[in-house]
């Protein structure tokens, strides 16, 4: 079983539907689906887009296998042989727009567009949510967490270890470094991803010698330029700080400096701070400190507060499960499908306003003020130009709609690129690094009051006019007195 080969990393449904479109002879209906969640989380003001790399992989190895087939002949669907062999010639030969990872996003956004034949469309929605809800949601986590470790603190991923299995290990640990982290302890991830890896030691070490400063000698005498010394396997003030000092003082005798201390139990604040006046006077103000230990941005923001002084944290759990809000509630929704030969808007009607889906397939700007700040995001029909002759754009919430505003002076930028075009890859895919220097950039297009981790100010995510104009009609065409669509 190739593992790479992700195709039936799809739902039970979504080759019923294709079947049932192929037996009814519709399987070739263009259609095009968005991309996008409703709801931030943790409570955060914006997310950082991730998962596009896996998606282009997937994409570009899509295809039944012929093991899949033989599987797919044994199903009780009794899919007919006829609709297997279009299966083994299925490739996605369709057009998907995505905004970059890196990207700051707004709920109902689309973040990736896919324009095919429903047969592929279909079928390719299962793995594409699976990607992009998890990345987008570790590296908003990550990003949150970044804030408040400030741009001076190092950050290393540390949470394989109780991450869901290992693709969550490796591609979480991706999407948490384009969004701030520095390095991490998954050596898969920094193989795969040219991520830079790092790592101290476990308690173990020190439990298999017959002490903890022999344990300390022997490792700082094997790793003399980078030891990282973990002092919390007794005591850690009592006695890992001094047989870490003492260690410490050693490698000075040889010119070689011990690189920091970690402490990963006990109180963090009061440790720190007791461990750095320790170092100090002893001479080790190079020492640095890490501490680990359930770490997430609440515990940093308060360990922070009570001026603990820690220059490396080590982050897992955490940050690699998505503890306090575990899924992205991303969703795919059909916008336009073709209806005798015309592509035709769809709806989605809902008593909740915030889950009527917007027709359309659409153009995404964001709106840059005069200083270059982003005021809001703009929604356009595809095709539709965004007037930027002189008047003021109208920026407002299409659910809560008393919210908006007015910008005057304005530049667009449009979000979405093409990453497939009729089935060819033509994204110019940059690196882990690009990417990275890519999200602090977008950061840097927002004022701070969006993106602040507690009650951050909201963002205008907006529609055209004529979008908005157009909803309102599908919605009104659909409502229950008329008729003709029902
Ligand atoms: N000064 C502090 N203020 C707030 N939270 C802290 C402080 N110091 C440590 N913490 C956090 O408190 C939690 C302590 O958890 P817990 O009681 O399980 O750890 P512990 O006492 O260190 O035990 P263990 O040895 O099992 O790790 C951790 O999440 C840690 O990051
Ligand atoms: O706490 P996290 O954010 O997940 O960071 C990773 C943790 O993994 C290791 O210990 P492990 O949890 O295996 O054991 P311990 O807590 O008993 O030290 C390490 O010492 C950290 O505490
Ligand atoms: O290198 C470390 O300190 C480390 C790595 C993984 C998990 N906990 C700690």
């Amino acid at each position: 079983m190739d593992m790479d080969n992700l195709t039936l990393n799809t739902d039970n449904y979504q080759l019923a539907m294709a079947y049932a479109h192929y037996v009814n002879g519709t399987y070739q209906k263009k259609t095009v689906f968005e991309l996008y969640f409703r709801t931030l989380p943790f409570g955060s003001g914006y997310a950082v887009a991730a998962g596009l790399e896996r998606v282009v992989r997937y994409i570009e190895n899509l295809h039944f296998s012929e093991e899949m087939i033989a599987y797919l002949a044994q199903q009780p669907e009794r899919y007919s042989a006829e609709f297997l062999e279009e299966l083994r010639n299925f490739r996605f030969t369709g057009t998907i727009r995505a905004v970059p990872e890196g990207t700051v996003v707004f709920p109902n956004l689309p973040l990736l567009q896919v324009e095919a034949r429903v047969l592929e469309a279909q079928i390719v929605e299962t793995a594409l949510l699976n990607a992009i809800n998890f990345q987008t949601l570790i590296a908003t986590k990550a990003a949150r967490i970044r804030r408040e470790v400030g741009a001076d603190g190092y950050l290393i991923e540390m949470g394989t270890r109780r991450a869901h299995e290992a693709d969550a290990a490796v591609w979480g640990t991706r999407a948490a470094y384009l969004a701030g982290f520095d390095s991490t302890s998954n050596m898969q991830a920094g193989m795969q991803f040219n991520i830079p890896t790092k790592g101290t030691h476990s308690h173990s070490w020190v439990q298999t010698h017959v002490n903890e400063r022999e344990a300390f000698e022997r490792f700082a005498n094997v790793f003399p330029d980078s030891t990282t010394l973990l002092v919390d396997t007794y005591h850690a003030l009592e006695s890992g700080l001094p047989n870490a000092i003492q260690v410490a003082k050693e490698l000075e005798k040889q010119g070689k400096r011990l690189f920091s201390i970690r402490l990963d139990s006990g109180d963090i604040a009061y440790q720190s701070k007791t461990a750095r006046n320790m170092l100090d006077e002893a001479g080790l103000s190079y020492v640095k400190i890490a501490a680990s230990n359930d770490l997430d941005e609440q515990t940093i923001l308060h360990l922070k507060a009570q001026g603990a002084k820690v220059d490396i944290w080590g982050v897992g759990t955490k940050l690699i499960t998505g503890y306090d809000h575990p899924a992205l509630g991303g969703v795919y929704k059909l916008v336009e499908s073709e209806i005798d030969g015309k592509m035709e808007p769809c709806i989605k009607i809902s008593d909740n306003p915030e889950k009527i889906t917007t027709p359309y397939q659409k153009n995404v700007y964001r709106i840059l003020n005069a200083q270059g700040k982003a005021e809001g995001d703009y929604l356009t029909l595809r095709g539709e130009q965004v007037a930027s002759n002189g008047e003021p754009i109208k920026l407002f919430d299409p659910v809560h709609t008393h919210s908006h505003k007015r910008v005057a002076d304005y530049t667009v930028r449009p979000l979405l690129e093409t990453i497939f075009e009729d089935g060819r890859l033509v994204y110019a895919r940059p690196d882990i690094e690009a990417i990275k220097a890519y999200h602090q950039e977008q950061l840097q297009l927002f004022d701070p009051e969006y993106l602040r981790n507690l009650n951050p100010a909201i963002y205008l995510v907006s529609f055209s006019p004529l979008l908005w104009r157009r909803k309102r009609e599908l919605i009104e065409a659909y409502s229950p007195q008329q008729s003709s669509y029902r």
